[in-house]
């Protein structure tokens, strides 16, 4: 790996430039089913299961073949959509838990939780307009998680993400649980995007294209690093760059315009959290060269917290990867990024401190 320095706002910024991402390219679905019994058990905890998110994700992490044990758990409405997902005929056992007092059988022994449990947004809103009541409802499964299974992977879903993960990490620190590599914002949704709008635009296969997406999950804090896309399309002017990279900072809102009020992102969203999930536990199971994008504790600018491409392995957190060479277009939306983001991350952790 070549790591260089680069000066960006007065910056630095480590870069790793030569780092092959995988992002987002694991399409587990299509693997042929291994029930050997060789691969190890893994539990995995979903917390919101029943809600738009929660019951396909569901579906689509019962149909790992590395999910021995699946639990699932919601305040309400869990048991009928176990009993539902039970009946696919692969290897994991499926549990459904609702209520809080089912909360620490649903998490005791998981490897991996994964948490959309909240409120989405509706036309208007900001994903900041959520921080009220979804901050307490992850301050409070944390809380849980801390006791009940302090060693999982957190894939944190719930938005707003760039302050749901500070405050789940200030959390853990307050429990004495926090190991930074294992806490993680799921930006697989922006990777997702920034791929289909970019093959569609550049007519390239969607089918082995990579693009990474770094800094957070909200508008202008998402930035997708187009000039690091392979294969390029060479038909894309600068011009559309700007547009593909504005249509990605509004995917999420692309959504909710369209459902009109019944939510936000789901059907994609459950996808995308699958695909992270698959790349937690084949790094768990010591896979090598899983590399996805994703928001974590990380050195790579002057914030505590960014999206970038990670090395996962059987411990999370392998190697957070720098952002390697921008255009001066990226230069710019990084520069931009940066104060919304820190403000995020800020009300975060002083939300978690105070409460
Ligand atoms: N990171 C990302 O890229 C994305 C994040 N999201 C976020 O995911 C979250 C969930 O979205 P949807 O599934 O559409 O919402 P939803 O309202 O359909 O489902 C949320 C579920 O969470 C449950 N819930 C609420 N409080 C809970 C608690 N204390 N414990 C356990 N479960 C609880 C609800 O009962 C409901 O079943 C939202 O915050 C949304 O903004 C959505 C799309 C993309
Ligand atoms: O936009 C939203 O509110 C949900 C979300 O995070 C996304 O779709 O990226």
């Amino acid at each position: 790996m070549r790591a260089a320095f680069l000066r960006s706002a007065g910056r630095a910024l480590r870069v790793s430039a030569s780092e092959s991402c995988s992002c987002s390219s694991s399409h587990f679905i299509h693997r042929s089913y291994s029930t050997s019994g060789s691969d190890p058990e893994r539990k995995v905890a979903i917390l919101g299961a029943a809600g738009g998110i929660g019951q396909p994700l569901s579906v689509l992490i019962k149909l790992n073949p590395l999910v021995s044990s699946l639990s699932l758990y919601d305040i309400a409405g869990t048991p009928g959509v176990a009993a539902d997902v039970s009946h696919i005929n692969t290897r994991a056992e499926v549990a459904g838990y609702a209520g809080e007092e089912q909360l620490g059988k649903a998490l005791e022994g998981a490897d991996v939780v994964i948490i959309p449990a909240g409120v989405p947004r509706k036309p208007g809103m900001t994903r900041d307009d959520l921080f009220n009541i979804n901050a307490g409802i992850v301050k409070s499964l944390c809380t849980a998680i801390a006791k009940y299974c302090p060693n999982a992977l957190v894939n944190m879903i719930s938005n707003p993400v760039n302050s749901t993960v500070p405050i789940a990490a200030e959390v853990f620190k307050k429990a004495g649980t926090y190991d930074e590599r294992k806490l993680f914002g799921v930006t697989t949704l922006d990777v997702v995007r920034a791929k289909t709008f970019y093959a569609g635009k550049g007519k390239v296969p969607v089918d082995g294209f990579n693009v990474p997406v770094v800094g957070g999950h909200a508008g202008i804090t998402i930035l997708p690093l187009f000039s690091q896309a392979t294969p390029t399309a060479d038909s894309l002017s600068d011009d559309d760059i700007k547009a593909l990279t504005k249509r990605t900072q509004e995917g999420g809102t692309e959504v909710v315009e369209a459902k009109a009020g019944k939510g936000s992102a789901t059907l994609s969203m459950a996808y995308a959290g699958a695909v992270f999930a698959d790349a937690c536990l084949k790094g768990l199971n010591g896979v090598p060269d899983i590399v996805e994008c994703t928001f974590v504790q990380s050195n790579v600018t002057e914030l505590p917290f960014f999206a970038s491409k990670v090395r996962l392995g059987k411990n999370g957190v392998e190697e957070v990867l720098g952002l390697g060479p921008l255009s001066d277009f990226e230069k710019q939306g990084l520069e931009s990024l940066i104060p919304e983001l820190k403000a995020s991350i800020e009300k975060g952790v002083k939300f978690a401190q105070a409460n």
